[in-house]
Parts: C-alpha cells; structure tokens; sequence
C-alpha cells in the first residue's frame, strides 16, 4: 500500500543483502520523461498503467535485485502475469503489509499522490479495502512490518526472501509448502488464514521459548490463541495424551473453522496432526518443526499419529498440513544429541533418492556431528544445514505427492524403519527414533547383501558414513523372536508376510522385497549385533 515503506526498506534490505536496489516510480519517471502526476494527469490512469506494466516486466527480465512497485501496480491484470512468471521462476514476491494507520499517515505525508486527490484518509482506506485481498493472494512472501522500525522490518524481509520454499503437490489433498529459513515462523499468520478465529497452540515444555513467539505472532495477527503443553517425546504421542487435547478443544468451543499449531520435535508434530485430522473430523493445521529430525522428515508428508501399547505409530491418519514452517533460528536451542540423531533420516534420504546428500554428509561429517546450537546461525554450517534440510524435504515431497497414502513409492521412505520401529518399543521408547532408523538402514543394507541386491562395499559405505556422523550401526537388545513378531506389525507386512524396502544396486535405486527368506532376516539381524 502507498506509504507501507516500500522504498524506505527494500532500499535497506538491498543494502544488507548487498544486491541493486530499484523503484519502480523512478523507472518510470525516466521512461516516461516527465513526473507521474504529470503524466497521469496528462494521459489518465489507463495510459499509465499501461506503461507501469510494460517498465515492471522489462525490468524484472534478468535483474536479481530488489525491486518495489507502486502500490497500484499489482492490481493490473497484465502485471499479475508477470509476478506470476516470476514466482514461476523462483522469485519472490513480497507484500510489505504495515500497520494501516501509520501506513495512512506516512502516505499522505507531504500530498501530491494521485490516487490519493480529495479526502485522503477516506480514498487510502477504499484503496486498502480494494487491495489488501489482491496482494494478500498475489504474493508468495508476507512481512508484517507493524510496530518495527525500517532496519528490524529489513532485516525480517531479507530472512524471508532468503528462505528455501519447496512446494508439496499432492495428488487429492491441497498442496502447501515448506519453508525453511530464519524467521520462517513469520509466516505463521498468512499461511493460517483469515477464515480462523481460535488457535490451538500444540507443543511441548522444552520448547517453550518458540512457541511463545508463535503466540506472540498469532496475537498480533488477532487469533484467539489457546496454549495447549503436551508431555514431551514419545510420551505426548499416546492416546490418553489426544484425549486430553479434545477435552480442552471441547471446552474451549473450538469449531470446524478453528485450526491447530504444532510447535516441536516429530513427536509433538505428529500429535498435533493427529489431533486436527480428528477434531470434527478435520480442521486446518500448520506444523512449526524445531528439531532437525522434525524439518527434514515428520512434519511433512501427512502422516499423524500415535503409538499404542503394541507398537510405534500403530493409530493415525493420513492429513496433509495447511503449511510447514521450518524455522532455522529455533536449531540454537536443540541439544548436540538430537542435532545427530536427526541426521539418521536425512541419510535415509540420501540412500532412498539423493545421492549428493551422502556427499554433503560425508564432506562435512565432522562439523555435522559437532553441532552446537549456540554458534549454529550465521555459521558455515547453517547453509549446509539448510541445504540438507531442502534436499530432505525434497525427497519427502517426491515420494508423499504420488503416494500420500502409501500405496507403494511412499513405502521407500521407510527404508530402515522396519527394524528401528521394533528397536524403539523394545527399548520403551528411550532409543531416539533417528539413531534406530540408522541401525535399521545398516540392518536393511545387510538383508539386501545377503540376498544378492547390494555388493559388500555399499553395506560397507553405510557403516562408514552413519558411524562418520554419531549415529549408531548395532544394537544389542532384544532377542531376534522379540524383533520378529514387532517387524510382523510394521505396516508394510502383509498378513503374515514381511515386506521391506531395500537398495537395489547403488544409492537411489530401491525395492520391494516381498516375503524374504527366514535365514536371511535372522542372519542380518545377527550382522547388526555389536
Ligand atoms: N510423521 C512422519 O512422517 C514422521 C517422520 C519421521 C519421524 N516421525 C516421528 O517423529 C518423532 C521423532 O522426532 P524428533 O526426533 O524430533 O523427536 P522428539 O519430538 O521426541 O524431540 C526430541 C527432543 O528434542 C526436544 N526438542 C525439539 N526441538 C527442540 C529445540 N529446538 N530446542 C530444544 N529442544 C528441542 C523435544 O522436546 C524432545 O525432548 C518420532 O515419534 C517419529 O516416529 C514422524
Ligand atoms: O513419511 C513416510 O512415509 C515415512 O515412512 C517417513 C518415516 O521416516 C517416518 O518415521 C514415519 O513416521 C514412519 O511411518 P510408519 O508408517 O512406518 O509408522
């Protein structure tokens, strides 16, 4: 909107980004050869839109910079296409939405503004009224400025431009996206909507100081905001747990135009999904992912549930999420230990469909498996974090938007979880999912050798590489008939027929591997003793 501050800072966050910076008023001018209120009262508004069009597509054309457009200018058919072939490239649009009255004031600071002749006040707030839902739709970024000054709102915006998006497809569910970036918590609002009142704020204790700047957020932007701390880990993710969220649900009157956020590790994310799949059979939800493992893996692709006495995951549903927002700066507060442990997924990742993640792991290993929260933004290791996590979410997406209820190519995302499943409800659910999930893909990677689809050197390379990272390669519990009969619950058995997913040859290459033979499961379960 005129007076927003386009100029003021996007001129700011072209200077911290250190890219040109352009207006789109000044383009023009020069274009043109004469003042816009010249030039509008000499030709009329059509005229100059028509020109304001064709300056915004021939600038946009190669320029990697900043650029802010007249408030105007996004209402015009001609220039919606052209922001729609940018986005299409990659680009982002950004809407600067400030506080309307200070907005208001700045805009008719000083007068001269065309749009603005007669009563100015009351022509801005028909102006926002007309445009606020056209940018609100038209923009893939959405920076609330209210209360910040130039510099804070820069420096939120260029966190948010330089965030990685990738775009969940799926085939019969709304498609959505996943942001991953410093401040991508920013988002929160704009990906909830306008059609919610009431906000279930889902999350765990350890947590506590992101979830109050999700609450912070969804006040500001006017939600009725309900603070729901479930038990932390593996122990929110039961049923009782549930059943205490839709008691709260129930008092507080939430209805089917209510939505949930969850705020955590997978576990929480998991247990937040499930409880919107359910609350009257379906309600909106964003997922705010703030473990590794959760970014990479649990918070997209739709899969909610909880564990019951007789395994992992055994109860749940398959329901997509309105967004997820991977906020990079809440990785400062997460220990070393569940830092690692989340790389067991994203290795999983690389051996199922993306071979360069096993480079970035092995190439920086030693850094990986030092990570320290406190040091983490702004280092070397953020982008290489950012990038693993992008890639991950890559191949989560790949697989989920064929297959969202796994019929098949989804079942390759649970290369190693047959295994680590059992080892997690043997161990009463104290081993963290990703360490089980290596010693899962070690335990898949030996079934696959023995039956002739990998040769010694990949089962080689997967010791190598997940030890290389912190994960453990064996494990010692249990007894093989314990570990059976859990493998027979998994969920990709069928009847009393076992069914894994293994590598076929090299990385990026798996399949089914149907009722293998008895000697060759319990002889790879003996490979994967210390
Ligand atoms: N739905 C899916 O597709 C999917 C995929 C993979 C895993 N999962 C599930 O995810 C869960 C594992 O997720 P996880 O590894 O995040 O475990 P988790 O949720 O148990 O979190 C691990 C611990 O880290 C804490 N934590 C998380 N973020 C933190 C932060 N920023 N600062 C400080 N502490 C933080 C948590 O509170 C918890 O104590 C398992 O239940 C697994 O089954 C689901
Ligand atoms: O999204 C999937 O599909 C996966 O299998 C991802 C797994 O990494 C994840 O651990 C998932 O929760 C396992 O699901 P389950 O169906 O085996 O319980």
């Amino acid at each position: 909107m005129m007076g927003a501050g386009k100029t003021r800072v996007g001129r700011e966050t072209a200077q911290m980004m250190g890219v040109p910076f352009k207006d789109a008023d000044i383009e023009i001018e020069h274009e043109i050869g004469m003042s816009i209120p010249e030039y509008f009262s000499r030709y009329g508004e059509p005229e100059f839109r028509r020109v304001e069009s064709e300056v915004i597509a021939d600038t946009l054309r190669g320029f990697g910079g900043i650029f802010a457009l007249g408030g105007g200018a996004p209402m015009t058919p001609s220039v919606q296409r052209t922001l729609h072939e940018y986005m299409d490239q990659g680009g982002r649009v950004v809407y600067l939405q400030a506080d309307p009255a200070e907005a208001m004031e700045r805009a008719n600071r000083g007068g001269g503004r065309p749009m603005l002749a007669g009563d100015a006040n009351e022509r801005w707030r028909t102006l926002f009224r007309q445009r606020d839902p056209v940018f609100d739709r038209i923009a893939n970024v959405h920076v609330r400025t209210h209360g910040s000054t130039p510099q804070m709102a820069a420096r939120k915006l260029m966190n948010m431009i330089d965030e990685r998006v990738v775009h969940v497809d799926v085939v019969a569910a709304d498609s959505y996206n996943v942001r991953i970036g410093e401040g991508a918590l920013n988002h929160l609002a704009a990906v909830l909507g306008s059609g919610v009142a009431r906000v279930a704020l889902i999350h765990t204790q350890p947590v506590q100081r992101h979830s109050d700047k999700a609450r912070a957020l969804l006040r500001q932007a006017g939600y009725d905001v309900h603070d729901i701390v479930v038990p932390d880990a593996e122990a929110g993710k039961t049923v009782a747990v549930a059943n205490g969220v839709w008691e709260r649900l129930g008092v507080e009157g939430f209805t089917r135009s209510d939505a949930i956020v969850g705020v955590g590790g997978g576990a929480a994310t998991d247990l937040a999904g499930f409880i919107a799949a359910t609350w009257m059979r379906g309600v909106r939800y964003v997922n705010c992912p703030t473990s590794l493992l959760a970014m990479v893996d649990a918070s997209t692709g739709g899969k909610t549930g909880v564990n019951t006495t007789a395994g992992k995951n055994l109860v749940g549903s398959f329901y997509t999420p309105a967004g997820v927002l991977a906020d990079l700066t809440t990785l400062v507060s997460l220990p070393n230990d569940i830092f690692v442990e989340g790389l067991g997924e994203v290795a999983k990742s690389g051996f199922i469909r993306d071979p360069q993640i096993l480079r970035i792991l092995e190439n920086h290993a030693d850094e990986l498996r030092g990570f320290d929260g406190a040091t983490f933004l702004g280092s070397g290791l953020e982008d290489v974090a950012a990038e693993l996590i992008e890639r991950t979410v890559r191949v989560k997406a790949y697989h989920v938007s064929a297959d969202l209820k796994e019929a098949g190519l989804r079942e390759f995302l649970n290369y190693g979880h047959t295994l680590a499943h059992a080892i997690e409800k043997i161990e009463h659910f104290r081993w963290r999912h990703g360490n089980a999930v290596a010693v899962g893909c070690m335990y898949a990677a030996e079934l696959a050798h023995l039956l002739g689809y990998i040769d010694q050197d990949l089962v080689d390379y997967h010791r190598s590489l997940l030890s290389s990272l912190g994960l453990p390669i064996s494990w010692n519990g249990g007894s093989f008939d314990e570990v059976l009969s859990l493998m027979h619950r998994d969920k990709k058995a069928r009847g009393n027929k076992l069914r894994f997913v293994v590598l076929d040859g090299e990385p990026g290459h798996m399949v089914h591997l149907d009722d293998p033979p008895a000697d060759a499961v319990e002889e790879a379960f003996r490979r994967i003793r210390r």
